[in-house]
């Protein structure tokens, strides 16, 4: 077993006005439910913030898939996800994006405090509105595929604590993930690191891969504070609507894999389509037009930009 490290204590953090309040807190307190769909590139943010989205999540599953056509079993590197995030945020300024860091920490269950602490600080710097912190050792894996292990509850609880430490003041939300429950400790582990993680400062716990409904309410009723759940399609926890995981007692529900996943289906039928009959002519009805992508990736307010500042002219008085 690993030296323990040395203990930390955290200060509650407030504002100075009472208790922290982010972007997310906001979030959570307008509908006590907060729906993020996975999404992994510039394109599939505007299409979130088109729809009126208004939280994302840039899942490290869809962008190691999309960026790198490669599975999420730890391959991603920092600044690649660093890089997705700035361009998500950047296409999609309205939403608030919590990044799955899962994969920005090469050193997931290595690393220290003070990489912990940069890491906080680059995704601040993307514009996000916060981030996951996983508990698995290195290299990771999706939290839906068999092999996985976990670091100490107390080292981790120890990069929550240096995450939120690096936070401050900054709008900025922490969830805290554990892996635990498919490890020897099972979900009983898992529920005992949720709240570790909870008392070192994070403001959400996400006991990831729960394997039926009573598990889901377990959870809900033995952890404190606000809960994340994940919904993957194809994987352990059972699919249920943002109303249904309200009920049970989360806040906070991700989709990772939703949007990957259509877009990955459209691609294949339209492109089989394209191959075994040579055109595109009918199928357009599964395209967007000319006009609609256009419009969606900004082209009109753009061109408006563009004319006004064709040319400059001293006004005469
Ligand atoms: C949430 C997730 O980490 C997938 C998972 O491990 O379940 C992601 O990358 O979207
Ligand atoms: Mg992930």
């Amino acid at each position: 077993m690993a030296d323990s490290p040395s203990v930390v204590a955290v200060k509650p953090l407030s504002n100075g006005a009472g208790p922290r309040k982010t972007r997310m807190h906001r979030l959570i307190e307008e509908d006590g439910i907060v729906l993020m769909p996975g999404i992994y590139d510039a394109l599939s943010a505007a299409v979130l913030q088109s729809l009126g989205y208004k939280a994302g999540f840039v899942s490290g599953y869809a962008v190691s898939a999309s960026r790198l056509g490669l599975p999420d079993i730890g391959l991603l590197t920092p600044p690649e996800m660093a890089d997705a995030a700035r361009a998500i945020c950047a296409a999609a300024p309205n939403v608030a994006f919590i990044v799955d860091a899962g994969k920005v920490l090469l050193h997931t269950g290595g690393g220290n405090a003070l990489n912990v602490q940069r890491t906080v600080r680059d995704i601040i710097a993307t514009g996000a509105a916060g981030l996951f912190l996983e508990d698995q050792v290195w290299p990771k894996k999706c939290g839906h595929m068999q092999g996985k292990q976990v670091i100490p509850a107390e080292e981790h609880a120890a990069k929550i604590a240096a995450a939120r430490e690096a936070i401050g003041d900054s709008d900025f939300f922490l969830i805290a993930r554990t892996d635990a429950r498919a490890t020897a400790g099972g979900l009983a582990d898992a529920i005992a690191r949720a709240n570790l993680y909870m008392e070192a400062g994070a403001d959400a716990c996400f006991v990831e891969a729960p394997r039926s409904d009573d598990e889901m309410r377990e959870v809900c009723k033995k952890t404190s504070g606000f809960r994340a759940a994940n919904m993957l399609e194809g994987g352990y926890t059972p699919l249920h609507t943002s109303q249904e995981l309200k009920e049970m007692g989360f806040h906070l529900i991700v989709h990772s894999t939703t949007a990957v996943y259509a877009s990955a289906r459209a691609l294949i039928d339209v492109l089989r389509a394209l191959k075994d009959e040579g055109s595109s002519r009918d199928h357009l009805h599964k395209l967007t037009t000319f006009e609609e992508f256009n419009g969606l990736i900004g082209l009109k307010t753009l061109n408006e930009i563009g004319a006004r500042f064709e040319k400059f002219s001293v006004p005469k008085n």
